[in-house]
């Protein structure tokens, strides 16, 4: 970003990354006025709202500043950069924990003293005691603890993916699943989950798979089973919300074994929604 105007309304902001756009920072979220906007301090690893993902989790406009350009800078020049950025700025709503500039040299107290406006500073946020950040919501989905984590996050984790074919054995053999390439967003562990599916906006619950197919190709896939619907010919991009986890990936000694397993799936992940 140059040193141009960005927004000429935007009258208070809250700055992080905000991969997740989870409970702590909506909490920050809340404390922005009716011109609030979101600056997202961007260096490509977020895993649970990639880039442009993060816009879906909330109405206020969001701008990206490239972190690879931002670090070089010490507190004031960054400081000095928001206000040219956004003339009308009077109020900065940050965590506890921020840390900005050249060698994260900056904190709360050095942007209350370099920002002329308000700057709101929200306590750790915690559920139960456990502090939530995007790290530990992230390690949550590894361990498959989809519960936790959605509650951590305040909605169900969901990740988009475009439909990519298949071997063409589950419609043949086993149950008809829709096969996606997910990109960046971090899966949960290898397994079987209660989920729901989006194809174009309308969700249908489903169950999913993740992992290496050991029964057969041992390749590794993301694929969805609808429940009790027969959709067929879905391409383009579909979403998946993941509610819970059922079962471990395993290695069946045939097809028919793995199709009675899939149906037993099917039953759990109906009774566990
Ligand atoms: C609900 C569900 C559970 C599955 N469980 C396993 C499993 O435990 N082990 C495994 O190797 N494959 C499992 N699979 C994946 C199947 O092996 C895969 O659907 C099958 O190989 C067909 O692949 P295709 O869609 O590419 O034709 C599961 C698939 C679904 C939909
Ligand atoms: N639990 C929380 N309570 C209050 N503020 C938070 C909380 N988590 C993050 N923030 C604030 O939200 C902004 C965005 O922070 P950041 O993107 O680093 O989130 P994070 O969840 O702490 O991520 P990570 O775990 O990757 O460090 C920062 O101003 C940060 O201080």
């Amino acid at each position: 970003m140059s040193g141009f105007t960005v927004s000429s309304t935007v009258d208070s902001i809250a700055i992080g990354n905000f991969d997740g756009m989870h409970l702590g920072h909506k909490a920050l979220f809340e404390k922005l006025t009716q011109n609030g906007g979101i600056v997202v301090i961007e260096h490509f690893r977020a895993t649970l709202t990639p880039h442009i993902y993060r816009t879906f989790f909330t109405d206020l406009p969001i701008f990206f500043y490239d972190f690879e350009f931002i670090r070089q800078m010490s507190p004031e020049a960054f400081v000095k950069k928001l206000v040219i950025d956004f003339p009308k700025l009077s109020r900065i709503v940050v965590g506890d924990d921020f840390l900005f500039g050249l060698n994260r040299s900056g904190n709360t107290e050095s942007l209350k003293k370099l920002f002329c406006g308000e700057v709101i500073v929200i306590k750790e946020v915690k559920l139960k005691e456990q502090p939530i950040h995007s790290r530990f919501i992230r390690k949550l989905i590894e361990s498959g603890e989809l519960d936790r984590a959605n509650s951590m996050l305040g909605r169900v984790y969901e990740i988009w993916g475009e439909v990519v074919s298949g071997q063409g054995i589950g419609k043949e053999k086993l149950v008809p699943t829709i096969n996606l390439s997910t990109g960046k967003f971090l899966l949960p562990k290898p397994g079987v989950y209660a989920t729901e599916t989006s194809i174009a906006g309308k969700y249908f619950a489903s169950v999913t798979f993740v992992g290496h197919r050991v029964t057969t190709d041992g390749n590794f896939s993301i694929e969805t089973h609808i429940i009790d619907k027969n959709l067929s010919d879905i391409r383009g991009k579909v979403s998946i919300r993941w509610n819970r986890y059922i079962r471990r990936n395993r290695k069946f000694d045939s097809l028919d074994d793995l199709k009675k397993q899939i149906l037993k799936d099917i039953e759990v992940a109906c009774e566990k929604r």
